[in-house]
């Protein structure tokens, strides 16, 4: 079987079905429909990322060499990268996002707390120097 047509993102979310399933597996394009029914994971899971990059998720379990070995048999292409695309790491730049917002966060306390020094300082230093006043006129 040739193994060398390439298939964009787009291309690959058409077949989403139990008829027709196809999967991406490290930029790899895998027909899948004949597999689901034989899979021992179940066929839930694979239709779950049918149509999508399905590394992680076949990753994650740890298949086995004879599971890759099955794997390579359903090899239909490649997966064609256009910008835009999601890449299967994508959600680990997530985690950078909220930490940013917590250092704004703490940015914005540390200036209400130098504000409220700063007024403190300032209200009480009003005060002493309108006491030295009154001392001096006394
Ligand atoms: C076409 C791609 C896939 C092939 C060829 C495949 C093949 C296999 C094979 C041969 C096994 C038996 C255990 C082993 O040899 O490692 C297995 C188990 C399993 N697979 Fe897959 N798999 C595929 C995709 C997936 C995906 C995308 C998931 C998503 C979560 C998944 C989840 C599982 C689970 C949970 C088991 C363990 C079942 C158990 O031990 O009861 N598989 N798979």
């Amino acid at each position: 079987m040739a193994a060398t047509k390439e298939y964009t993102y787009q291309d690959v979310a058409e077949h989403n079905t139990s008829k027709d399933l196809f999967l991406v597996i490290h930029d790899k394009v895998y027909d899948s429909t004949k597999f689901i029914d034989e899979h021992p994971g179940g066929e839930e899971v694979l239709l779950d990322v049918g149509g999508q990059d399905a590394t992680e998720a076949f990753e994650d379990v740890g298949h086995s060499d004879e599971a890759r070995e099955t794997l390579e048999q359903l090899l239909v292409g490649t997966l064609k990268r256009q910008a835009g695309d999601p890449s299967p790491s994508s959600h680990a730049t997530g985690a950078v996002a909220p930490k940013a917002q917590t250092d704004a966060a703490g940015m914005g306390i540390g200036l209400y707390a130098f504000l409220a020094i700063g007024g403190a300082v300032a209200y009480f230093g009003y005060q002493y120097l309108q006491q030295q006043q009154q001392q001096a006129s006394a």
